[in-house]
């Protein structure tokens, strides 16, 4: 069964700024004059070969550095590049304050040079996206996956020809087949037994972790039966229900569409068959361990035990806080 729990409350709130905004975007996808000129005033993400341009914050954080494209124009002319690399960039979204959000790749400037000029360091989404404000992480996700789309999709696959893209960079196409950006749905479901959860953990993961399970949507399913199959598949139990949470969008390896479920097994049928192919080990937790793993702020030094979940940025981490909170509810008897 399916059952949003999610509310929309923030856009309830500022509604009439936020559907100005979206139509502004949706503007600038559809009509290449308007995009040409809100790109002279809009504000600009920075990417070398796909790493986001970030700048330290003084609590040990990172930020994005946002800058303006009148001042990428004169970097890049100090720098003696092309300028017409400018129209290689991809329309993002729009600011709280009505300014277009693009994003560029600057792979072909040496990268120290380019880090001097704009003032902040390109490093690996990878690494750096943990240590991204909540509010910020996503747009540059979102700029990595589409800046990473364009440059693997230069070519229609059915006529062999180069593919021309629009100036917002939303669609590219070949004489009449249009291409849109790529993302793979996954369900992601926290399994539960009415009293215990089950985390997974794949050998590739940091030492110490675990998370809820996951699974690409095979091609014609249901979003319930992939997480029907995938559950079957990994740890060998047969779900009861599914419930819908929240969903997002996930950079890694490359752009997914997460779709987060809570699901339960019946309490009878608890016995877990791991398949070591795809995990490494898989266990029932209790609200106490998952409350206490909670809490943990760095990965448990080498040796130690202990259970690590995933950081808040993660739907999985989402997941984990919701049952925990039901489950202390559920016993406090609220
Ligand atoms: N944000 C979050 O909280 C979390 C996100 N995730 C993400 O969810 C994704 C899926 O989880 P995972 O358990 O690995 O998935 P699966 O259990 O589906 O296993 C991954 C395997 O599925 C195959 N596969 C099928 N379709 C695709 C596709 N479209 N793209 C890539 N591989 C595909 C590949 O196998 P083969 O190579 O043999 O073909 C791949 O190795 C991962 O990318 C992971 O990063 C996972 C957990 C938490
Ligand atoms: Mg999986």
């Amino acid at each position: 069964m399916l059952r949003p729990v999610r509310t929309l409350a923030p856009l309830s709130r500022c509604c009439s700024s936020f559907v100005s905004r979206m139509r502004f975007v949706d503007r600038l996808k559809r009509d290449d004059g308007a995009c040409a000129a809100a790109l002279q005033s809009g504000q600009m993400f920075l990417f070398h070969r796909l790493a986001p341009l970030l700048q330290r914050t003084e609590r040990g954080t990172l930020r994005p550095v946002a800058r303006r494209t009148s001042d990428v124009q004169s970097i890049l002319q100090r720098l003696g590049s092309d300028p017409a690399l400018l129209e290689q960039s991809v329309l993002i979204g729009c600011s709280q304050q009505n300014q277009a959000q693009f994003c560029l790749d600057i792979g072909e400037v040496d990268q120290v040079v380019l880090e001097e000029a704009c003032g902040g360091t390109f490093i690996d989404l990878k690494k750096s996206f943990f240590l991204l404000p909540a509010a910020e992480a996503p747009l540059v996700a979102k700029g990595q996956a589409l800046l990473r789309w364009h440059q693997t999709s230069g070519f229609c696959s059915a006529t062999g020809r180069p593919t021309q893209r629009n100036r917002a960079g939303s669609q590219r196409v070949c004489s009449d087949i249009i291409y849109y950006p790529k993302m793979s749905p996954v369900v992601i479901a926290l399994v539960s037994d009415g009293k215990r959860c089950l985390l997974g953990r794949q050998a590739s993961f940091p030492r110490g972790m675990y998370s809820a399970l996951a699974g690409f949507c095979d091609m014609g399913e249901t979003l319930e039966e992939t997480l029907s199959r995938e559950v079957a598949e990994e740890v060998g139990l047969e779900l009861l229900s599914v419930s819908y949470s929240s969903s997002q969008h996930w950079p890694f390896p490359h752009s997914s569409f997460m779709i987060g479920c809570h699901a339960t097994v019946s309490p009878a049928h608890t016995q877990l068959s791991v398949d070591q192919s795809e995990l490494e080990d898989a266990r029932w937790f209790s609200l106490e361990e998952v409350v206490t793993a909670l809490q943990v702020k760095a990965p448990p030094p080498r040796g130690a035990a202990g259970l690590w979940l995933p950081p808040k940025h993660a739907i999985a981490n989402r997941l984990i806080s919701e049952w925990a909170e039901r489950q202390r509810r559920s016993l406090d008897g609220d």
